[in-house]
Order: structure tokens, then sequence, then C-alpha cells
């Protein structure tokens, strides 16, 4: 297979007023297999759809290889947020249509679609109506479509996020096995499951770059120690106390546990603690933890992607 490099520089969209993404560069490379993070509005979607040139950039390029995507999009695969579907149609005759627009041949048909759906766990499904598939098997159906042609790169938006737990094992399993032989980009807002496939991360707040790390880079560049609190309670006072502390940089509550990201951690647990026992705080334990990705995100995205209680 002849090796693709996408190249993102400087590309801006704006909707009248709202610049949902700004000034965005990025490289990916063949084997790159990229998660796209960043919480609900911070402009995924529309750097998506830029991508796979469904929007045209307000400013700034996209080139696959050096050329304008214009003219080279039937090397790309796309699994949009929502795909949509014929519901009277069977799952053969999808994905026939949506072969047909990728210029695939009749040829080509017969021989790709059953390996296809062999591939996406959909063997013996090929004469179902789609209006019989659950939202798992739609969502299989959608990276189907999208790999049919042997794209040489895999875009998608969000492909687990509106899926239960065994439908999203299934589809990353799927991920995992396409990624061997195509570069991926997909975005979510679920750290965890582009944590499985990924191994690197592009950090995404109100439509800018924050990061862009391999996962082993975010680790060990991006991680500190932080004190882990566990409570039982009410911790309000304790919160108030912790948000005057010049050395407190961050904090996360997550159920009953505070993770606190402090400088000179060493030197400034002590009056932390000192503070806790002040407040009352009902303290069960405390520990020092390394930080993980979540905990990466939220501190440098300032927005906790799980909801979790934060300041
Ligand atoms: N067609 C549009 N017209 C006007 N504003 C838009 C349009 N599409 C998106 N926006 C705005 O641009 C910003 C980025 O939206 P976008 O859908 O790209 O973000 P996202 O990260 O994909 O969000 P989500 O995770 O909720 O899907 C948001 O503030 C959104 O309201």
């Amino acid at each position: 297979m002849t090796l693709m490099k996408i190249e993102l520089k400087q590309v801006s969209k704006s909707y009248q007023q709202k610049e949902a993404v700004k000034h965005f560069s990025l490289s990916i490379a063949p084997n790159d297999c990229i998660g796209l993070i960043g919480p609900n509005g911070a402009g995924k979607t529309s750097l998506i759809k830029m991508i796979v040139g469904v929007l045209e950039p307000t400013s700034g390029t996209i080139l696959i290889d050096g050329e304008v995507i214009e003219k080279r999009k039937d090397t790309i695969g796309y699994l949009p947020q929502t795909p949509q579907f014929f519901s009277w149609m069977t799952a053969e005759e999808t994905l026939s249509f949506m072969g047909q627009l990728s210029h695939m041949t009749p040829a080509e048909l017969v021989r790709e679609i059953p390996l296809v759906l062999e591939k996406v766990g959909l063997k013996g499904e090929e004469k179902t109506k789609i209006e019989n598939f659950s939202g798992g098997m739609k969502q299989r159906l959608g990276i189907a479509q999208a790999i049919l042609h042997h794209p040489k790169f895999l875009v998608m938006d969000e492909p687990v996020s509106a899926l239960d737990p065994i439908g999203r094992r299934e589809v990353l399993d799927i991920l995992t096995e396409i990624k061997k032989e195509t570069a991926i980009i997909f975005s979510t807002h679920i750290l965890s499951d582009a944590n499985e496939i990924c191994e690197r991360f592009c950090f995404m707040k109100q439509g800018e770059k924050i990061l862009d790390q391999t996962v082993d880079e975010m680790l060990e560049n991006e991680a500190s120690d932080q004190l882990v609190i566990t409570y039982k309670g009410a911790i309000d006072l304790f919160l108030k106390e912790l948000k005057k502390e010049q050395a407190v940089k961050n904090i996360v509550v997550r159920g009953h546990q505070l993770m606190l990201t402090v400088e000179n951690l060493e030197q400034n647990k002590i009056p932390i603690l000192q503070q806790l026992i002040a407040c009352q705080v009902d303290l069960l334990s405390y520990s020092i933890q390394r930080e993980d990705l979540e905990e990466i995100f939220f501190k440098k995205v300032g927005v906790s992607l799980a909801n979790n209680g934060a300041f």
C-alpha cells in the first residue's frame, strides 16, 4: 500500500460570529491512530468535516500527499457522528449504494461487500433491512461503508460514544483490527475509549489545539504527582479553603475522592492535611498518586470530560 500523509495548516472555521476552529495545524502520518479529544462544542465535528471535505475551511489548507482534498476524497473513509441510512434497504444494498458513490466497480462490490460485512461482524445480515438493525449494528454498518473502498485514512466522528458497553466493546475491537492497515483519526469525549486504540492524543478546547502528543509522551511530560484524599460526608468548607491555597493548582472531585494537584507537593501536603483536619473532614485515606490521562486532560483543558465535580 502506498503511504499517505495528511497536513492541516492553520485551518480555521467560522460560522457567522462563531469561530469554531482556530488556526488548527496537524500532521498525520500513515500509521497514526489519533484520538481527537474535547468537550462538547470544542470544534471536533467542524474539524472532522473539514478533513473529509464536507465543510470548506474559512482559512487554512488541508493537503493529502501535497494535494488538495477534493482530488483525494476516494482515499478517505468517513463515519459521520450519526450515519444516515435508508431504512428500507438491506445491509448489502446499502453497501452497494455507498460503494458506487466511491466509484467502486460492480466486480469490486461483489468481492468486497461479503468481506467487509464479515470484518465488522455482520455476516449473515446481508439481507436484513436497516429498519431491523440495532444501534450497534448500524454503527458497524457505518464502519463497513467507511472502509469498503479500502481507504488509506479513516476519519470517524464519535464512533462509539452513543453505544452501550457491549456495542462499544465490539466497535473498539473492530477498530483495533482496522488500524493495522489504515491511518485513523477519531473524535470522542470519552478518553478511555480513545486510550484503548490510540497511541496519540490531540486535545481540543474552544476550537484550539491544546496538546498533541503520544500517550507515552503525555504521561512522561505532563503528569505530576497528586494528593488523593478519600473521605465521607461533606467537604464544602475544606474546598473553600483549598481554593485560597496558592499551591493548589487543580482540584477534581470524583465521588468521595478528591484529587489535588499541588505545587511542591512534598512540602505543601502538610498544611493541606492540617487544613483538612481543621475543617473536620471525615478522612478515610490519603495517598500520593501519578496523574492519569483524564487528569492531564482536565488540567490542560480546564473542563472535566466525565462531568465529575470540579471547581
Ligand atoms: N452550522 C453551524 N452554525 C453555527 N454554529 C455552529 C454550526 N456548527 C457548529 N457550530 C458551533 O461551533 C462550535 C463547535 O461545534 P462542533 O459541533 O464542531 O463541536 P464538537 O466538539 O463536535 O461538539 P460535540 O462534542 O457536542 O459534538 C459550537 O459552539 C457549535 O455551536
